[in-house]
């Protein structure tokens, strides 16, 4: 797998962060992946994680993902990855698709932006408003009468949003680790043009069933407006699996890259 027959059999997962995470939210996942053998990789993207540049200043998709991109295009030639993308991570995973198709094997979205290229998107799965309470942080890096430069969830909403079946360790861990989110890279996820390369690649859904800020009902949509190859459901967990459900989350994933070897 991780070539298309060739010299380099090893399955390589390559790992892309959700808005204001970083490559650190994956460590459980490529500490059992390692373990049993398989080669991961987590990216920080442009602003994110260890990355140096100030998120408020990323201006477009491109320069977010740039990081991704690198990672892609410096594989060895035929050297396929598996790419996994959680929340509007998938938004990440959709573009490299696009661009590096040969790159890619299987495309795996995690409680994910899954959003066909060419199509246009119900409103209702980009609307960040989850109850009556606001619970974004805007950053205006560019001044009070300019737009947002960047965005935070609010810190008393976190447990619950992202983390209510995650180990208090890991919502610990989050707090001193997660970054305002670069708003004007994600607006471009639904503009890119019908890509039928990329539409051959297989693709799995895995969904989240505790997950209060991303609820079943807007995943399902997703789901249904392009059908991936494979869905699973992970039952009891939250927004943030490879915090709450992380060796269940190990198995699906196990599990969907064995229909690749058939
Ligand atoms: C500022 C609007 C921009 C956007 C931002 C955004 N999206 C998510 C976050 C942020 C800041 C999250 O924190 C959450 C996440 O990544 O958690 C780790 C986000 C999600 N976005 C989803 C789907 C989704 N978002 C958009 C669009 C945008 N998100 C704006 C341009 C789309 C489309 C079609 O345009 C879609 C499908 C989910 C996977 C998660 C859950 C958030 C939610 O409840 O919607």
């Amino acid at each position: 797998m991780g070539g298309d027959g060739g010299a380099d059999p090893v399955i390589h997962f390559v790992f892309v962060h959700g808005a204001s995470h970083g490559a650190w939210c994956w460590y459980k996942l490529t500490t059992l992946l390692d373990a049993a053998g398989f080669k991961s990789s987590s990216v920080d993207l442009t602003g994110a994680g260890i990355s140096l540049t100030d998120s408020n200043t990323v201006m477009d998709s491109d320069q977010y993902n740039r990081p991704l991109f690198t990672l892609l295009s410096d594989l060895p030639p035929h050297h396929k990855v598996i790419l996994v993308g959680h929340s509007i991570g998938g938004g990440s995973v959709t573009e490299a698709l696009c661009k590096f198709t040969d790159k890619i094997s299987m495309a795996i979205y995690l409680a994910a932006a899954m959003v066909q290229p060419g199509s246009i998107p119900s409103p209702n799965l980009s609307n960040l408003h989850v109850g009556e309470e606001e619970i974004w942080d805007y950053i205006y890096g560019e001044g009070a009468d300019k737009p947002p430069t960047g965005i935070l969830m609010k810190q008393e909403f976190r447990r619950h949003y992202y983390y209510s079946q995650s180990p208090l360790e890991d919502v610990t861990l989050s707090s001193k680790l997660l970054r305002p989110a670069p708003v004007r890279a994600f607006q471009d996820l639904d503009k890119l043009p019908p890509n039928p390369e990329a539409e051959k690649v297989p693709r799995v859904y895995i969904k989240t069933a505790k997950d209060n800020l991303f609820d079943s009902v807007r995943q399902d949509l997703l789901v249904e407006n392009w059908p991936p190859s494979q869905l699973y459901v992970l039952e009891e967990s939250d927004h943030s699996a490879f915090f709450s459900v992380p060796t269940t989350l190990f198995t699906y994933l196990l599990r969907a890259v064995s229909f690749l070897q058939r």
